[in-house]
């Protein structure tokens, strides 16, 4: 097999008593956007973190690019972009200088005044960095991330406090990374974010990963269809629903209340259903046909909010 970007297994780490990472394992290949999603504190920056060589994990095993992040970092560092979560620069320096300052440190730099011309910054390169706006500040924060022209960029939160414009230019601007080969980790709350940009999305929860796969894949139901989903009380007897449909289709509750029929859906289905509902007394609440979001997968998966 081929050197992954990122090959994590068994990774554990703990703060005191806090267990951030709890067994985390996961793999990147070259050339792939890998979107890390999870809920505040689910261990996605403390994973970014030791995959950066910034912290030691307590067991299990991290290669990037095939190397150990704390013992070969010296190998690892002309190699990687790092993009920490809030970013940071001295206050006074202007941002064309910062660029500069971090381009002067690679081998074979991009040009930094295409960089903030492609981010949107231009407009402000002399302007020092303490008077940046947040998102301003985070794309060149991006920017210092890409200049070296990094194999893999880790990038905590990137488009966090942008507005709609700016994260439109930062999805572009990562587009054409991966379509160049680079190999791209985020962290995301966003889904509509990792939908739009990655191969693969890996949902963590409670220093695990809960699932993983293409969104495309995480999205359908089971049986690779949009699927029909609707609410109402909970412990509807699912069988008896499932018997008056067509062999083939299956019904489940994925979480307390919310239902799934399983299968390619059409008119007759919806109206099996309905019909059913409507001799149990039951309304059927917020009935949907069409693939689910990424924050019901894990709504579904684990009967909490992706968002909470
Ligand atoms: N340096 C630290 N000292 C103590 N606890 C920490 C430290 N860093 C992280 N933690 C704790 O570890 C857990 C995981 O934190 P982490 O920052 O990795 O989560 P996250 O998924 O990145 O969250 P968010 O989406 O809010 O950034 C949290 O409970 C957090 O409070």
């Amino acid at each position: 097999m081929s050197v992954a970007a990122v090959e994590i297994s068994g990774l554990v780490k703990s703060f005191g008593s806090t267990r951030a990472v709890d067994g985390l394992d996961l793999r990147m290949e070259r050339g792939s956007l890998l979107a890390l999603l999870g809920p505040n504190g689910a261990g996605k920056t403390t994973t970014v973190e030791i995959c950066e060589g910034f912290l030691r994990a307590d067991a299990g095993s991290v290669r990037v690019l095939g190397l150990d992040p704390v013992r070969e970092s010296s190998a690892l560092r002309p190699r990687v972009g790092i993009m920490p979560q809030g970013g940071g620069a001295y206050p006074g320096v202007r941002a064309d200088e910062m660029l500069r300052l971090v381009a002067s440190c690679a081998a074979t730099p991009l040009d930094p005044a295409w960089l903030l011309d492609v981010l949107g910054l231009a407009p402000v390169r002399r302007t020092p960095f303490k008077r940046l706006s947040g998102g301003q500040q985070q794309r060149l924060s991006l920017a210092c991330a890409l200049v070296g022209r990094p194999e893999l960029v880790f990038l905590d939160e990137p488009t966090a406090g942008m507005d709609p414009q700016a994260r439109r230019l930062v999805w572009d601007l990562l587009g054409a990374l991966r379509a160049d080969g680079v190999s791209v980790l985020l962290t995301t709350h966003l889904m509509e974010e990792a939908e739009a940009l990655a191969d693969t999305v890996v949902i963590v929860d409670h220093g695990k990963v809960v699932v993983s796969g293409a969104p495309q894949s995480l999205t359908m139901d089971e049986t690779g269809n949009a699927g029909l989903r609707f609410k109402a009380r909970t412990r509807l007897d699912t069988a008896l629903l499932t018997a008056a449909l067509p062999e083939g289709y299956a019904v489940r509750e994925s979480a307390p209340g919310t239902y799934v029929v399983a299968g390619s859906i059409d008119p007759q289905v919806v109206s099996t259903v309905t019909a059913w509902c409507a001799q149990q007394g039951v309304l059927p609440e917020e009935l949907q046909v069409g693939k689910r979001t990424l924050e019901e997968v894990f709504l579904e998966l684990t009967g909490r909010e992706l968002r909470a």
